[in-house]
């Protein structure tokens, strides 16, 4: 299976967010590394089906997710988005079988994976919990639940672990890789510690542009000898030069 996408986008005239980004994912775990404001999150979105680039598309399996089968190929993706929440007052269990039922679930199927995913994500005792009593951790594991509700073949992570403690991060990163999963995911951040232990492959962006696409043991590899911050320094440099 494959989720592919070709596209450019701006949000406004002149302000490009990506730029003649072309890419096919295959199974196995993509890391997506950029500053703030590389354009991560816009190309999630995309590939999420939520936001149409300005020029080209997105496709899971050659199914585009703007086309006449949208719903068909929305069906077959989960997305955790940068800010996941959901109202104070609403149970964490609600909350993921509400979601569930949103993505197409039968309320047995709901209450079912809302169960089993609340055990993986270590929150099986807070089924009855509000929201609002929830740490930015958990929450951000409900959101990661919440993307698994339909058992999706694509699923994609914006920045998981940013703005967690270390140990929340661990934790969150501990969830993600113990996922056995046979189909693509793409997990976000603007820290290369956060993908390297997760990822098989990693794109760079830069001003919306993919500058690195490789797998994670070639950037490894060129990587050696430098530290990654300032490899990742001197790839953009190259391209400038
Ligand atoms: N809704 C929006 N309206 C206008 N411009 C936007 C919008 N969302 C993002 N941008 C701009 O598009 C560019 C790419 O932003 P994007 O959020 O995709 O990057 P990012 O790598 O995910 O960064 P961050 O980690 O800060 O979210 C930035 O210049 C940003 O200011």
């Amino acid at each position: 299976m494959s989720l592919s996408v070709a596209c450019s986008h701006e949000y406004g005239a002149g302000r490009p967010a990506l730029v003649e980004v072309d890419l096919t994912l295959r199974a196995g775990v993509t890391g997506l590394l950029g500053v703030n404001g590389a354009g991560k999150t816009t190309l999630l979105r995309v590939m999420s089906g939520g936001l149409r680039p300005s020029v080209g598309d997105a496709a899971v399996d050659g199914t585009s997710l703007y086309g006449r089968r949208r719903r068909q190929a929305l069906s077959r993706v989960g997305y955790l988005p940068q800010h996941f929440d959901a109202p104070r007052r609403a149970k964490v269990g609600d909350v993921l079988r509400y979601l569930g039922w949103m993505r197409g679930l039968d309320t047995a199927r709901a209450r079912a994976a809302a169960d089993r995913l609340l055990e993986v994500v270590g929150l099986a005792d807070r089924a009855d919990a509000p929201m609002g009593s929830l740490s930015g951790g958990m929450k951000r594991r409900v959101g990661f639940a919440q993307s698994l509700m339909a058992d999706p073949e694509v699923l994609l992570l914006d920045e998981p672990t940013t703005g967690l403690d270390p140990e929340q991060r661990a934790a969150m990163r501990a969830v993600i890789a113990a996922q056995e999963r046979a189909g693509v995911t793409v997990v976000s951040s603007h820290l290369i510690e956060d993908i390297s232990t997760l990822a098989d492959r990693l794109i760079v962006l830069e001003q919306g542009r993919v500058l690195f696409d490789d797998s994670m043991e070639a950037f490894r590899r060129t990587a050696e000898g430098t530290d990654e911050e300032r490899f990742l320094r001197l790839l953009t440099t190259e391209r400038r030069s």
